[in-house]
C-alpha cells in the first residue's frame, strides 16, 4: 500500500512528443454546450449507496473478512485528491466492492484510466477515474451520455469502445469500459515510430471512416480524433525484418519492427463529442489534426473530423505526425504546402479574428513569419503525393500478410 499516486511511464529519448497531447481548452475555459446528459445514475449498479460515505474507515479489526484492517473487498482509506484533483489510489486497492486495481493504462485531460478486475463479470475492465472537479464530473456526465448513445445504436459494439458501467465513488466519476489494447500513437511510440504496413492503414481507415459515418449519422462530431484515441482492439504483435532499417549486423534489434497481429480498432474518448448545431466556432481537435476551418475561426461541422482522419492516416504511413507545429499561421502554411492553396472562398470568409494570417485575398506566408526556422519547417514539407510515395515503397506496403510471412523468429 505505499504505492500513492503511479508515476508517468518512463519516456525514452525516442519521445518525441508528450505522452499524451491535452485536447485544447479543458484547464482553460470550459468549452460551449454539448450533448445533454439525459441520465444520472449507473446503468447497471443503480442502487449502489453513495460512495462517497466511506470517507473514514470505522474500527473492524475484529471482523475476519478484515486483513490488515481493510475488507478484502472493503475500500481503502480515505487519501486526499493530488492537486489536479486526481483520485490518488494504491494498485491492489478496492474500487467499491466490485471492483480491483492492477495498474495503470494512462491518462488524460480527464483523468487516469485503470486496468481493473471485476469481480462480478471476472473479466479485466478500464476504469476511467474522473478528477473530483466540477467541470471534469459534468464533461464525464456527458461523455457517458454519448457513450450510451453510441452503445444503443452500434448493436454490434465494433466501432466505438462499450461503456459497461458508471457510478460515482468519493467524489469521483468513474467509467467502465471494456479493456482494450494500445492506442496507434503506443503502438507507434514503442515502434520508434516507424510507419504501419500500408494494408494495415487500410484496413484501420476502413474502420475509422466507418465509425464516424456511425457517429455522424447519428448527428454526432466525435472533435478529437487522433492516434491516441484510436486503440487496438489486442496489444499483440510479430516482429517483422523492417527493410527500411536493415543495418550490418543481422542480430540488430532495429532490423526488426512491430506489426499489430490484428488490424481491429476501436475509437475512445467521447469526452468532446459534440451534436452538429449552427455557428460552432470555439476551438476544437489536438493541435496537429485541426482542420484550418477551425483554426481560421470559420465555425465547423462534421468534415473537422474527417480532417483529423486525414492527418492520423497520413501519419500511419509515415510514423511521423504531418502537421508538427504549435502555431497558427505556419501550420496553415504547412497545410498550403503539403495540399495546395487554400481555397479562394474559405480565405474570403475569414474575419477579424483571423485577418491576421491573410492578406490581399492569401495567406500571409512567408511575409508573416515569425522566424527563418519557421520558414525551414514549411518548406521540407514535400506535397503530399510525394510523401506518400516514400512512406509506402517498402517491401510490406503489399501488405499485412506478405509481412506475416516475413515474421521473424523472435
Ligand atoms: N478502454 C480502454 N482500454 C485500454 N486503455 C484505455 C481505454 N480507455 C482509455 N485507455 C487509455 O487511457 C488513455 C486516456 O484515456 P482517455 O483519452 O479516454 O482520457 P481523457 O482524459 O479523456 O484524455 P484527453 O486528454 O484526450 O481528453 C488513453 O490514451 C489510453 O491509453
Amino acid at each position: 500500500m505505499e504505492m500513492e499516486r503511479m508515476i508517468e511511464f518512463p519516456h525514452t529519448h525516442l519521445d518525441r512528443r508528450p505522452r499524451k497531447r491535452a485536447r485544447l481548452g479543458w484547464d482553460v475555459v470550459p468549452e460551449a454546450p454539448k450533448a445533454q446528459v439525459g441520465i444520472c445514475c449507473g446503468q447497471e449498479i443503480a442502487n449502489i449507496p453513495s460512495f462517497a460515505s466511506t470517507r473514514a474507515p470505522s474500527d473492524h479489526s475484529s471482523n475476519p473478512l478484515f486483513v490488515k484492517g481493510v475488507a478484502r473487498n472493503g475500500s481503502p482509506p480515505w487519501r486526499e485528491d493530488d492537486k489536479d484533483g486526481h483520485y490518488m489510489f494504491a494498485l491492489g486497492d478496492n474500487l467499491t466492492s466490485r471492483y480491483k486495481i492492477h495498474s495503470k493504462m494512462g491518462e488524460g485531460t480527464f483523468g487516469q484510466v485503470l486496468e481493473c478486475w471485476d469481480r462480478e463479470k471476472k473479466e479485466m475492465v478500464a476504469i476511467k477515474i474522473v478528477r473530483g472537479i466540477r467541470k471534469y464530473r459534468d464533461a464525464a456526465m456527458i461523455e457517458i451520455e454519448v457513450l450510451q448513445q453510441l452503445g444503443k445504436h452500434d448493436k454490434g459494439g465494433n466501432r466505438c469502445v462499450q461503456i459497461r458501467n458508471w457510478f460515482d465513488y468519493r467524489n469521483h466519476i468513474c467509467i467502465v469500459f471494456e479493456k482494450l489494447g494500445p492506442s496507434l500513437y503506443d503502438f507507434l511510440r514503442k515502434n520508434n515510430y516507424r510507419s504501419f504496413p500500408i494494408d494495415l492503414v487500410r484496413d484501420i481507415a476502413r474502420q475509422l471512416l466507418e465509425c464516424v459515418a456511425f457517429m455522424h449519422d447519428l448527428r454526432m462530431i466525435h472533435t478529437d480524433l487522433k492516434p491516441e484515441n484510436i486503440l487496438l482492439v489486442s496489444g499483440d504483435y510479430v516482429k517483422v525484418h523492417d527493410y527500411k532499417n536493415l543495418s550490418r549486423s543481422p542480430r540488430d534489434s532495429s532490423n526488426f519492427k512491430r506489426v499489430p497481429k490484428s488490424s481491429s480498432i476501436k475509437v475512445i474518448d467521447f469526452g468532446s463529442t459534440t451534436y452538429d448545431r449552427q455557428d460552432q466556432n470555439y476551438i476544437v481537435s489536438t493541435r496537429h489534426y485541426r482542420a484550418p476551418e477551425v483554426i481560421l475561426g470559420l465555425g465547423w461541422s462534421f468534415p473537422c473530423d474527417i480532417w483529423s482522419v486525414g492527418c492520423i492516416l497520413v501519419e500511419l504511413c509515415s510514423g511521423e505526425a504531418l502537421f508538427q507545429t504549435h502555431e497558427n499561421l505556419e501550420h496553415l502554411a504547412m497545410m498550403e504546402r503539403v495540399l495546395g492553396p487554400l481555397p479562394q472562398d474559405m480565405l474570403k470568409k475569414v474575419d477579424r479574428h483571423a485577418e491576421k494570417y491573410v492578406r490581399r485575398g492569401r495567406l500571409d506566408w512567408p511575409e508573416g513569419a515569425t522566424s527563418r526556422d519557421s520558414i525551414k519547417a514549411v518548406q521540407k514539407l514535400a506535397r503530399l503525393p510525394v510523401q506518400l510515395d516514400n512512406a509506402a515503397c517498402g517491401p510490406f506496403s503489399r501488405g499485412i500478410d506478405s509481412s506475416r510471412a516475413r515474421v521473424a523468429s523472435i
